[in-house]
């Protein structure tokens, strides 16, 4: 299937210890030590750290209908460029994904570009209104197998129609991602809630607003039996909620962005729109909080929500501007610089982070195009190189993104990409895309 088998040579597998890979056919075809690769292209990979194809649960690739801000095709170069393999596209597009028609279209065009699988998210409602359930068992059976229901951008505030949600999804084993946000703690709300909200005269989104939906939410998924994901946390409350949501044993997941790992609501005072976004840059404490919550496992994966948008959105006062900010190129660097250099998480457990638990979120670790799998023979070879040694100065005009409102522009962060295999085909190598 796959003409070229790579050798890749010397790399550390998880940061452990060193040894060869070779990729062929698709899959891992023999690992550790010295490996036999006669006939095949020999990468030196001395110093560089394999970790396992990174999967992202969250991501808004814009298409159909703001091919401007960003196409499947772009987005899923940029997912390449920062070593993920798969992606779960956000809804919340024009037409939004809440039929099986658009979740093909959007599957098919992740196919059909081939730098990255993509695996659809369905709307909870049709049309994001907050209505009407949409067709999610539609969605569910079609060729996108969609597993990950979400309307975000949106929180589905209606307690009854969550709940209904949930009962539906446990027929096919799927999951309701929540976009928390109280809608009318949050009316109007341009940053965090706070002394310097105060100050700055903007108004302010408090953290309550975000931990209100997530208490109700763990107990309305406890009372049905389903499973619920938190999109994006972000403040100290929410992972205090999920804490004790896994010591009660509930099927609660959630995720954090690189953006809320790093950033601050200091950066506001710029009234620099690159750092507006939904939920808002929150406090320091708030920050040491969600690092302590990946770190321990309460929080279970890192999520991009690479949230494209065109310069007119951004480029323009802090009221006017669209909340959003890219991070799938950046996300393994913030990562690495936030929980691996501060000693919070060793490679394996941003494998885990970024790879293993993003995947069994999404259910897309066991099918045909499995994802999140181990580095081990026989298994699809989706693998990413890295050079934790390296280090940028991220530009964002050189981003394989159609948008250029990355909050990390102009900033040095460590580490770096080399090389991305999907299934055993490289997207990326030397640091660079291979289709340019
Ligand atoms: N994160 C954001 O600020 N914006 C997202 C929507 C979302 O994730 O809520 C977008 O679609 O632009
Ligand atoms: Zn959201
Ligand atoms: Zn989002």
């Amino acid at each position: 299937m796959n003409g070229e088998s790579i050798l890749i040579r010397g790399a550390r597998i998880l940061g452990g210890p060193q040894g060869d890979m070779l990729l062929r056919d698709g899959v891992i075809a023999a690992l550790g030590g010295d490996v036999d690769g006669t006939g095949a292209r020999a990468i030196d990979a001395d110093g560089l750290v394999a970790l396992p194809g990174l999967v992202d649960l969250h991501t808004h690739l814009r298409e159909p209908g703001r091919e401007d801000a960003e196409t499947v095709a772009s987005g899923t170069r940029a997912a390449a460029a920062g070593g993920f393999t798969a992606v779960h596209a956000m809804a919340n597009t024009d037409p939004v994904a809440d039929t099986a028609g658009v979740v093909e279209q959007v599957w098919r065009l992740g196919r059909e570009a081939g730098h990255a699988d993509v695996r659809p998210v369905g709307a909870v409602t049709v049309g994001l209104a907050g209505e009407r359930l949409a067709e999610l068992g539609a969605m569910a059976d079609s060729a996108a197998r969609v597993r990950v229901f979400s309307d975000d951008g949106i929180c589905v505030s209606d307690a009854v129609l969550m709940r209904r949600a949930l009962e539906y999804v446990k027929a096919f084993d799927g999951v309701i991602a929540q976009h928390a946000q109280e809608p009318r703690l949050t009316e109007g709300a341009q940053m965090n809630e706070s002394e310097l909200s105060g100050r700055l005269g903007l108004r302010g989104w408090p953290s309550v607003a975000e931990e209100a939906i997530i208490a109700r939410d763990v107990l309305l998924a406890a009372h049905v039996g389903s499973r619920l994901h938190i999109c994006h946390l972000s403040t100290r409350g929410s992972v205090e909620i999920v804490r004790l949501a896994k010591q009660r044993g509930l099927p609660v997941t959630a995720e954090v962005t690189p953006h809320h790992l790093l950033l601050t609501e200091d950066l506001v005072s710029t009234y620099d729109a690159r750092y507006k976004v939904n939920p808002p840059l929150r406090s320091a404490d708030d920050v040491a909080a969600v690092r302590e919550g990946l770190a321990d496992g309460t929080i279970d994966i890192v999520a991009t929500d690479h949230a494209p948008h065109p310069v007119e959105d951004k480029e323009c006062e802090w009221d006017a501007a669209a909340f959003g900010m890219l991070g799938l190129d950046t996300a393994l660097s913030v990562v690495q610089h936030t929980m691996v250099d501060t000693g919070l998480l060793d490679w394996s457990g941003v494998a885990d982070r970024m790879s293993f638990a993003p995947a069994r979120i999404g259910r897309c670790d066991s099918d045909d195009a499995a994802q999140g799998r181990p580095l081990a023979v026989g298994e699809p070879a989706n693998v990413v190189l890295i050079d934790p040694a390296a280090s940028r100065t991220v530009d964002a005009r050189t981003s394989a993104s159609l948008s250029r409102n990355s909050p990390y522009d102009g900033m040095k962060l460590p580490g770096g990409v080399v090389a991305t295999f999907l299934r055993g085909r490289p997207t990326v190598e030397d640091g660079a895309l291979t289709w340019i």
